[in-house]
């Protein structure tokens, strides 16, 4: 007979330390426990990773679930809780022959919930629901967190395997905690004879451990004390841990009240040694199975182990309660040689926990991989080209403040320590839930469009800034308008010649205007409404508020006047988020329905990349956290220019990229500098200040984008790639940029979410129109240069740039087709010979995006202001300046916000011939 089967007269059951998909479909678990006397299994983080790495058992239970829209931990979580169900049903027949005793398959609750209570509870519940079988345990580490959760699970009737037990003091904490939780139940009446549990003493790492200390006192003692050879006791702590726990064991289950319980029908809790192969090759490798045999215990064995008793182990009765006198000498030598078991039995617990972490993140990381592959090309693709940056630090460092869930939870106490950041922290964090929020509202918006579309409008006409415009800027461009659905106009400039070419291109009365503002108090938006609201009123429209809907934060001055005008619809959109982080509520959602764009899709796109962003997922595999730490690091490194390449149809993405990383991390004199609408160059035409960013759509053609960013990375330049399959992606990407810039944040110091440095300009700007309505001397306010040689004085300006600076273009006026290309051209030119970064966004639009970081950022800006003035002008009304003079007064007011700053700028006034001078400029 086998020893394994021997081992029951003894009142020891083996259980097999292992579970894997194989041996259960292979017919092994069946036949050890028919043939070689096997009475439960266990397993854990470490036992499945292992299993999901060899062999392809769980591929096609992965592919389903993947296409579920499964994230890996809930991949992980099903293919473990059917394993274990599996595993379950094979040993109900020793269960039900052993009257609940034995037959049982041990699943763990995460590793991360070791230190915590409640989230133990719950996850212990959910699992325990999940295998829904009666020979389950769920396994709960019995640290100072676990032994509450391991009492109440006990008394609510959950089967509790205690894991991680090194010390004779927390195996009696939960041995009593097992007490209280019977008599808890007794007490109420409930039943005690379905309630059970095993502790799990962990042996071979204690011998580990105390043997590597005891090798110190080897090497350095020169007067070895006979009684306390630290020779002679290695490899004896651990089998001597165990037999004065399995006394206590004896001490704790006798007696009066214990024998009460059991008339009541308690189950004894058995001890169960754990950790039980031999870790030293130079001990017997059953030393952790000869001796630990006794009455009412459980030896979990891996195969090895398992194959070396059946060969040649020892069976004898009760060997566990033989030498407990050698057990007290080697605790009290191990004391006298200042050696606490405390101490070490602490550390050792510690380091469990951690491996069990270890083990749980490279099996998610494996899933993760798997996960992807099987969804192919519904997901974008990102890979990360280093170029020496090292990350892995960072990376640690992340997972080891659980960044990702904290983040996820919307912790506020990541970023700041400062009590006010932190409110205002946490008020911005919205976002995060905003793919599935949003996607509640989806049948709302959708019918909004549609009712819209039913009654004969030709246009929409969003007003707005930054945040509340640029999302819609990027839908006009990418996706166009869908057959039969409204044309999007996006009105963010103030120029006058820009409201009038919107003017010209409607049909008023046709039209849908859209106010959109978080803030409700948007000068230049409000302004917009006020000038199309009262051109609407003129052409004679009865209720001229039936083509005005607003988007907008709860009960903002907007709300007001929306209900005042009598709009036809008020968006509240939720108000804890920033504006820059809003593309995925109304701000975005509504102008996307109304142009017929499937908003399902792109939500679901954003969930899907949300999934990837999971916060189970370590840090350098979670796509948008590795993204964030490698921009931090990048800018850290000096590489701040985040140089953006994009395929021709996705274009506009990069306006809202700029705006997204310059405000959220311009500040404290440091920054994300977003590079985006450049051409691309050759390597000569970089300095050592850039990371690349190609981001592609699949169907585009970008080979020759694709070469040149090849011949930059073997320049030694960072490159990250991404690659979309579809534009509908988009929703994804706007989710991903969201969670890197946050993670940046985080690597960089800084707080992402606020912006501390536009309230500056639009302070300077009101002055200034005070001082027009009053004085009527604007133009006189600021230093500039008007000059028939503007070529020279810019040259000359120029001169000061340095490596590592960028050249800021910010021209006040509409830039038509033309004109963009004039300065597009100019700006390659500046960027070939001066070999600096160069950015061209056009004011009052770069207030709401690049501004906070020209501000707030490192001073290696140069900027360049252009003003000029317009052949017409157009009025606000109620108001006491035109649109061409707020447009002045927000450009001088920056001028002297970024004077005041000692950063480096130049104004040039154009005039009124702006093309031909921008012509003479190229
Ligand atoms: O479930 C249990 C204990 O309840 C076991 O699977 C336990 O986790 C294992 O025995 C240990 O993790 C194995 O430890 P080691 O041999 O790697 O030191
Ligand atoms: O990025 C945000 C802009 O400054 C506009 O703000 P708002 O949405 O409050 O009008």
């Amino acid at each position: 007979m086998k020893n394994t089967v021997s081992l029951l007269d003894y009142g020891q059951s083996y259980w097999l330390d292992n579970l894997t998909r194989g041996k259960i479909i292979n017919g092994e678990i069946k036949e050890r426990v028919t043939e070689q006397g096997l009475r439960g299994i266990t397993s854990n983080p470490s036992i499945f990773s292992k299993a999901f790495t060899s062999g392809d058992e769980y591929d096609n239970q992965i592919e389903k679930l993947a296409k579920e829209g499964k994230t890996s931990q809930e991949i992980y979580e099903a293919l473990t809780v059917s394993d274990v169900q599996n595993a379950c049903d094979i040993l109900l027949p020793v269960f039900d022959a052993s009257m609940g005793t034995d037959g049982f398959v041990s699943l763990e609750v995460s590793p991360y919930l070791a230190r915590d209570t409640q989230g133990s509870m719950i996850e212990a519940r959910r699992l325990y629901q999940a295998v829904n079988r009666v020979n389950c345990y769920i396994k709960i580490p019995g640290t100072r967190e676990g032994v509450p959760a391991i009492e109440e699970m006990l008394y609510e009737g959950v089967n509790i395997n205690i894991t991680l037990l090194f010390s004779i003091e927390n195996y009696e904490a939960v041995a009593l905690a097992y007490l209280r939780a019977l008599k808890r139940r007794l007490k109420e009446g409930k039943s005690l004879s379905n309630i059970v549990s095993v502790a799990s003493f962990f042996l071979s790492r204690i011998d580990v451990l105390v043997d590597q200390i005891l090798s110190h006192y080897i090497i350095s003692s020169d007067n070895p004390d006979a009684d306390s050879r630290p020779d002679l006791l290695m490899g004896k702590a651990g089998i001597a841990s165990a037999k004065l726990a399995y006394k206590r064991f004896k001490e704790i289950f006798q007696g009066k009240d214990w024998e009460e319980l059991v008339e009541k029908g308690a189950n004894i809790q058995r001890v169960l040694w754990a950790s039980t192969s031999t870790k030293n090759k130079l001990y017997k490798d059953v030393l952790y199975v000869d001796s630990l045999i006794g009455k009412d215990t459980v030896n979990t064995l891996p195969e090895e182990t398992i194959e070396d008793f059946n060969d040649h182990g020892s069976l004898k009765k009760d060997a566990i309660e033989e030498n407990i006198e050698e057990a007290y000498q080697v605790f009290d030598q191990l004391e006298r040689m200042h050696i606490d078991l405390k101490f070490v039995t602490q550390q050792l617990e510690n380091e469990g926990i951690q491996k069990f972490m270890d083990s749980y993140n490279s099996l998610i990381e494996g899933l993760e991989v798997k996960r992807l592959k099987a969804l192919g090309d519904h997901v974008p693709t990102q890979e990360i080209a280093l170029a020496g940056l090292d990350a892995k630090p960072v990376y640690a460092s992340l997972d080891e403040l659980h960044f990702g869930k904290r983040l996820f939870k919307q912790d506020p106490n990541l970023w700041k320590k400062d009590k006010e950041q932190i409110k205002e922290i946490s008020e911005r964090l919205g976002w995060l839930s905003l793919p599935e929020d949003s996607m509640k509202k989806l049948d709302e918006l959708n019918a909004f469009a549609q009712q819209i579309k039913t009654e004969g409008f030709k246009h929409v006409v969003l007003l707005g800034m930054g945040g509340s415009s640029l999302c819609s800027e990027v839908v006009k461009e990418s996706f166009g308008t869908a057959d039969g659905y409204m044309e999007l106009i996006v009105l963010d400039n103030v120029d006058p010649m820009a409201i009038l070419e919107v003017e010209k291109n409607i049909d008023m009365v046709k039209t849908l205007f859209i106010v959109a503002s978080k803030s409700g108090t948007t000068t230049e938006t409000l302004s917009f409404c006020k000038y199309f609201f009262e051109k609407l009123k003129a052409t004679g429209k009865v209720k001229p508020g039936n083509n005005f809907i607003a988007i907008t934060d709860n009960e903002t001055a907007l709300v007001k006047t929306a209900k005042e005008y009598k709009f036809r619809k008020i968006f509240v959109n939720p108000s804890d988020l920033g504006g820059r982080y809003s593309v995925l509520s109304d701000f975005g959602l509504v102008p996307m329905a109304l142009t017929g764009i499937d908003i399902g899709a792109l939500l679901q796109s954003a969930q899907r990349m949300q999934t990837s962003c999971n916060p189970t997922i370590p840090a350098n595999k979670n796509v948008g956290i590795s993204l964030g730490t490698i921009l931090g690091l990048s800018s850290k490194a000096g590489r701040d220019k985040v140089t953006f390449v994009l395929s021709n149809s996705i274009k506009s993405f990069g306006l809202w990229l700029e705006q997204l990383l310059a405000e959220s991390t311009g500040k404290e004199g440091k920054g994300l500098i977003p590079i985006q609408g450049e051409s691309l160059g050759t390597p000569e035409v970089y300095g050592k200040d850039r990371i690349f960013v190609h981001i592609i759509l699949t169907s585009d053609d970008n080979s020759e984008d694709t070469k040149k960013i090849s011949l930059l990375e073997k320049a030694g330049h960072p490159v990250i790639r991404i690659s979309l399959h579809d534009k509908l992606d988009l929703g994804g990407e706007f989710y991903r940029w969201e969670v890197a810039v946050a993670s940046a944040g985080i690597v960089m110091g800084i707080n992402p979410f606020d912006q501390p440095n536009v309230e500056e300009s639009k302070e300077n700007t009101r002055k200034l129109l005070k001082i027009q309505v009053s004085k009527g001397d604007l133009k006189n306010t600021a230093p500039t240069r008007e000059t028939e040689d503007i070529r020279g004085s810019i040259h000359t300006f120029l001169l000061q740039a340095k490596a590592n600076d960028y050249i800021a273009i910010l021209p006040y006026f509409l830039l038509t087709e033309s004109r963009k290309e004039l300065l597009q051209s100019w700006r390659k030119k500046i960027r070939d010979s001066f070999k600096v970064a160069t950015t061209l966004l056009e004011g009052p639009r770069y207030l709401h995006s690049t501004g906070q970081l020209h501000k707030g950022g490192p001073d290696s800006g140069l900027y360049i202001l252009f003003t000029g003035e317009s052949e017409e002008d157009v009025l606000i009304p109620d108001e006491e300046y035109s649109f061409a003079t707020l447009g002045l007064a927000e450009a001088i007011g920056d001028l002297k916000s970024l004077n005041d700053k000692g950063r480096r700028t130049i104004h040039i006034q154009l005039g009124k011939n702006i093309d031909n001078k921008l012509i003479k400029l190229a």
